[in-house]
């Protein structure tokens, strides 16, 4: 590209950045004002507000001169909050302005027109846009088409251009270090010099190059259900995370990232995403894990942790039994056993006080039935527990008149006086009078642990409905279909009983317990949340998509998954997106498709997709490197020493490695072993940790939907990874590796590799 063009846009550059520094410098001077004026507000509140509580006029007039006041603060809270976003916005766009420019041509438009895109937007007068955000509707032909005739979506509908142009720019401090002009969507080029750069413990954004398709995950606002399969590395989590910073631009003002909810694989994930949207400008949404909303629920019980979840050893009937209490077939059944509820069978608790019945559970079961058979079980619980807290009413009543009230009443002393009059004014016109408040008083404290239980619906035996519920499976459904018989069934819901009274629950029975739960209460959900994101989505039951669909029904969802990776769930996430159609309308469900895969060298790619059978289809990124190399060896001492090299050649090349475990005992016992060797490693043992710089090692379950740069995989045998159904475990460690791949096991290598073509990697066997 001619030298004198550089020069040019050069200049750009820098006439750009001039006016952004001087609009900077505005904007600081408006926020100190803004500080100085609230500060102003905040001093002379009391005195400006009017304080007169004589009438109710003038109480009412003080609350508004209250509120005004108030709302006088919010409001330049706000513009100074605005002020300061926007701030943060120019300070970035003062570095690096924008990375794209285009040249188009509106239909009918008579001269053509150039933009600039980057990462907000940024305008000299009104309407003078120096720089679009990649978010405007206008920016969405960067990514969307070739040059030529292309259109896109405007809040007016459709709208066609000519494209002539398509030039990027590396900007770097004010300096464009690179720019060339591009015929395809987004040029290779600009991939590769991206895609070239060091893993971090951070995952950044991934604005500048954006894919066609990822763009189309991006911009949806129209499904109900958007499901993405992506292959490991296609930019899934990426696009999510750019998809929020999106939707929270396109709705801003009426979408608030509180209202946007993410549940992902684990901590570690949490953190590893947490900068992509304050680097785009954008606040976090809500993150949590299933596991952290679920035992946030039940706090009284202990749920199973993934710890727990990965490491224990099922039976095949085990497995059977979760497969079932996973299914949608359990969803129904559950709804039925509920509907049934209506009728007969609720289980009631006595509300006790201090040990003994205060409310005993036949009163409640009366009370409970007594209303009319079309009651929903939400407003029968309702009117229970309104006529439960009348009779708690005369209970109080009654309990005035015992002998301990008087008493106590008696022999109050002043500042016992005090405490139960409060603030409450001491005319009372007789002695009874006064003695009825203070009585009333005393025993309403006393019984408050009664009425906090009514309110919490203490009174319902959740525990034992659940089990009745399982005791009632093999009539709402067909065990054999799941191949279970009807002993083992009742079997495993005694197992079920006995962890209960240890105040524990298994993961299987989590997400039904709740669903009973809210079904009894007629929980409606949180109608709050609008957007919901599930990552990793081939790790969750069917039964659990329900459930959270139920419990969110305001919300959109967007599942992203691979179903190469189930870790949890293995063979059973082939028909999860069968179910999945059964649970939203066609019309509302858009899928899309990911298969090329940015994060591994071809050669890394090639070899973990030939670890798949019937795998979803993965093409790999032109991109050049090493084969990965296996070795085994008889000694484990061989071994560790072919790890050492390989750590000391990976840093050499400066590429940070992650060595991956199958389980949390091994990692831990590597760890030991390293370090007596002299290696600096960080061991990460729990996903509240935090990802370290540097060397670590990580048990297999902890690693999803992180990246490193080398990968070394540890004790890749026989006996770790024999079964078929650790076929989708070992690829999802092999393809956490983005440039190298190091595959190690003592004795006899896992078969698991034996499908993958010998010219694929390396094989060194000593001896
Ligand atoms: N359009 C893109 N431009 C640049 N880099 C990209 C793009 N899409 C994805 N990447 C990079 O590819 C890597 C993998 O992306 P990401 O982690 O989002 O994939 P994923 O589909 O969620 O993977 P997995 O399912 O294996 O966890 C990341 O380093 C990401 O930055």
């Amino acid at each position: 590209m001619a030298d004198t063009e550089k020069q040019q846009e050069q200049a750009r550059v820098d006439d750009v950045i001039t006016k952004i520094k001087r609009t900077e410098a505005t904007l600081t001077d408006k926020i100190a004002a803004a500080k100085a004026d609230e500060k102003n507000i905040n001093d002379n509140f009391y005195n400006d507000v009017r304080l007169n509580v004589g009438s109710y006029e003038s109480m009412m007039d003080t609350a508004l001169s209250i509120r005004q006041q108030q709302q006088m603060l919010n409001d330049r809270n706000n513009s100074w909050r605005h002020s300061t976003q926007q701030l943060g916005v120019l300070q970035r766009l003062e570095k690096t302005p924008y990375f794209a420019r285009i040249d188009f041509q509106e239909t009918n438009a008579k001269a053509p027109e150039t933009i600039y895109i980057g990462l907000g937007s940024f305008t000299d007068k009104q309407d003078h846009f120096l720089v679009y955000d990649w978010r405007a509707p206008i920016s969405s032909i960067y990514y969307d088409g070739n040059l030529g005739r292309v259109t896109y979506q405007t809040p007016d509908g459709e709208q066609a251009v000519n494209i002539t142009l398509k030039r990027q720019f590396l900007i770097a401090d004010g300096e464009i270090k690179t720019m060339f002009d591009t015929q395809e969507t987004i040029g290779d080029q600009m991939l590769m010099e991206v895609l070239g750069e060091q893993a971090d413990t951070k995952m950044k954004s991934i604005v500048t190059t954006i894919q066609r398709e990822q763009n189309q995950i991006i911009r949806d606002t129209s499904a109900r259900l958007l499901f993405v399969q992506g292959a490991a590395g296609s930019g899934k989590t990426s696009a999510i995370m750019q998809r929020v910073a999106y939707l929270l631009y396109r709705y801003r003002g009426n979408l608030s990232s509180s209202q946007v909810i993410m549940f992902s694989p684990n901590q570690l994930f949490n953190d590893y995403v947490s900068n992509v949207l304050p680097e785009l400008g954008e606040q976090n949404m809500v993150q949590l894990t299933y596991y952290q909303y679920a035992a946030r629920r039940i706090p009284s019980l202990k749920v199973d942790d993934l710890f727990t979840q990965f490491e224990k050893n099922e039976s095949a009937v085990d497995k059977k039994i979760n497969q079932l209490k996973g299914s949608l077939a359990f969803f129904r059944a559950t709804k039925k056993y509920a509907n049934g509820l209506g009728t007969s069978g609720m289980r009631f608790r006595d509300v006790k006080l201090r040990n003994e019945v205060f409310i005993d559970h036949e009163r409640i079961e009366k009370t409970y039935y007594k209303y009319n058979t079309n009651y929903r079980l939400g407003n029968r619980l309702n009117a229970t527990k309104e006529e439960l807290l009348k009779y708690f009413g005369r209970r109080i009543e009654s309990e005035m008149k015992a002998k301990w009230v008087s008493e106590f009443i008696q022999n109050l002393d002043e500042e016992g006086m005090r405490k139960w009059y409060g603030n409450h004014p001491r005319n009372f016109e007789n002695g009874d009078k006064e003695f009825r408040f203070l009585a009333r008083r005393i025993v309403t404290a006393a019984f408050e642990s009664v009425r906090r239980g009514v309110i919490r619906n203490r009174f319902l035996n959740i525990k034992a409905q659940y089990i009745d519920f399982l005791r009632q499976v093999p009539q709402l459904l067909n065990l054999k279909k799941f191949g279970l018989t009807e002993e083992a069934w009742q079997l495993n819901v005694n197992q079920v009983l006995a962890e209960l009274r240890q105040k524990q629950l298994a993961t299987a029975d989590v997400t039904p317990y709740l669903h009973l739960y809210d079904l009894m209460t007629g929980k409606h959900g949180d109608r709050d949340i609008r957007y919901l994101f599930i990552d990793e989505i081939q790790d969750y039951t069917p039964y659990q998509l329900s459930f959270l669909k139920s419990s969110f029904p305001n919300a959109r969802f967007t599942l992203l998954g691979d179903l190469n990776q189930a870790i949890f769930t293995q063979e059973s996430s082939h028909s999860l997106l069968k179910e999945l159609a059964t649970m939203f309308k066609p019309e509302e469900t858009r899928v899309v498709q990911l298969t090329q895969s940015y994060r591994s060298t071809q050669q890394i790619t090639d070899f973990t997709k030939a670890i798949l059978r019937n795998g979803e289809s993965v093409t790999a990124f032109d991109r050049q490197g090493a084969l990965p190399n296996i070795v085994t060896a008889p000694a484990e001492d061989a071994l560790l020493d072919v790890l050492q090299q390989q750590l000391a050649e990976n840093t050499a090349a400066n590429r940070v490695t992650a060595i991956i475990t199958k389980t949390l005992p091994e990692s831990k016992a590597l760890y030991e072993t390293l370090r007596a060797r002299g290696e600096k490693i960080t061991l990460i043992r729990s996903e509240n940790q935090r990802l370290a710089a540097g060397t670590i090692i990580v048990p297999s379950y902890l690693a999803k939907g992180l990246e490193f740069d080398a990968i070394i995989a540890w004790q890749v045998t026989a006996t770790n990874y024999g079964a078929d159904d650790q076929r989708q475990l070992l690829y999802t460690i092999a393809s956490r590796a983005m440039h190298r791949l190091t595959i190690l096991a003592q004795g006899e290598l896992s078969p698991l590799l034996a499908d993958v073509p010998q010219s694929a990697y390396t094989l060194t066997q000593l001896n």
